[in-house]
């Protein structure tokens, strides 16, 4: 696998991956991934992968897996690592040691026709008309002209901005250009699909159309990987998440079975007069606490009972909720400060 780009500044042709093989058009016939006595996991597979930048260690010993049909959240502080391994998976850069897999085997580039991508840099040639640059991308994956116009037009509808089609993307709100942006990693009909914080920039109607088109994607079987600042989104989303320290893993399943999982039980309360004494009650943190509104920590197997009874002191309780972490507590539990 050819190393492409490893510099640190935006390439803006960066998916220009899938640029070199004209050749991928008569070899896609290869490539289908129905066949079903194909019996190999249909997941894509980090496994151990270390990437250095001079003494930096960007990646080390990440080992995680997206799985198809299900929306994987990609978390992490700033520079944990999550574009280098979004990078690592198009072959924008090579590998120290480990491996990257598709299908139970090492990625190539007949695969990647079939992958999307969605850079950090959003990689479009602002002065060309979007349609055209979105046929123009389609084919470069080894498309017929007819076939990836037929994509792109269904697209360009499904995400309302048919009108836009002969604009020039320079002409474009932000908005519509990650719009356009998606839709270029969507114009080969990927079987995966990696989105370098899809949802960053975007007003909230914009938000919640970029996340209905993930589900629908993702309900139609295609694995989705993205990574996102955006925890109350991801929980939301996701079904799997995967969380990234300094290079490493250090959480990565399925959301709810992770919450579950955990020791620790979060009760809200929001109550009007004065705050009764929850503290005094046996294994309670109190986490947070102002004028009308408590944040407890409380263990599994606390007696609920006990809470209750001290929260009845209070002269009228509007809501109490009692629930697992949120994927914001699990995130900050799991990252080094
Ligand atoms: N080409 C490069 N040369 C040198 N260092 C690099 C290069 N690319 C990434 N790094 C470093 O590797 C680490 C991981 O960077 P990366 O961009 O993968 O993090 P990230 O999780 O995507 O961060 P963010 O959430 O801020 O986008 C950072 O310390 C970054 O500065």
């Amino acid at each position: 696998m050819a190393e492409q780009s490893d510099g640190d500044g935006g390439d803006p042709l960066l998916f220009l991956w899938i640029a070199v093989p004209a050749f991928f058009a008569q070899n896609l016939g290869q490539v289908k991934r129905s066949c079903p006595e194909d019996r190999r996991p249909v997941v894509l597979q980090f496994d151990g992968v270390h990437k250095r930048f001079g003494s930096l260690s960007a990646l080390d010993g990440c080992t995680f897996e997206a799985r198809p049909g299900r929306l994987t959240g990609f978390l992490g502080p700033n520079g944990a690592g999550k574009t280098t391994a979004m990078r690592a998976v198009f072959g924008l850069l090579q590998l120290d040691e480990g491996l990257v897999t598709w299908r139970g085997s090492p990625i190539v580039e007949a695969d990647r026709a079939r992958f999307g991508y969605m850079p950090e840099e959003r990689g479009l040639y602002p002065r060309m008309r979007v349609r055209e640059q979105l046929v123009y991308l389609g084919e470069l994956c080894g498309r017929t002209s007819s076939e990836v116009s037929r994509v792109t037009d269904l697209w360009l509808e499904r995400l309302g901005i048919a009108e836009r089609a002969a604009a020039r993307v320079d002409e474009l709100s932000h908005g519509n250009q990650q719009r356009v942006q998606l839709l270029a990693a969507l114009v080969n009909e990927p079987d995966l699909l990696v989105l370098d914080e899809p949802f960053a920039g975007l007003d909230p109607i914009a938000m919640g159309s970029m996340a209905g088109l993930l589900q629908e994607l993702a309900a139609t079987g295609v694995t989705v990987l993205f990574s996102s600042h955006q925890l109350d989104l991801v929980e939301d989303l996701c079904q799997d998440v995967v969380i990234i320290d300094h290079g490493r893993v250090v959480l990565a399943g399925e959301l709810e079975a992770l919450r579950a999982a955990t020791p620790q039980r979060i009760v809200d309360i929001h109550y009007r007069g004065p705050a009764p004494a929850w503290a005094s009650v046996p294994h309670v943190r109190v986490l947070e606490s102002t004028l009308g509104s408590v944040r407890l920590e409380v263990s599994r197997d606390t007696e609920i009972a006990a809470l209750v009874s001290a929260t009845t002191a209070a002269e009228e309780v509007t809501s109490f909720t009692y629930q697992p972490p949120t994927l914001s507590d699990l995130f900050t539990g799991a990252v080094r400060t």
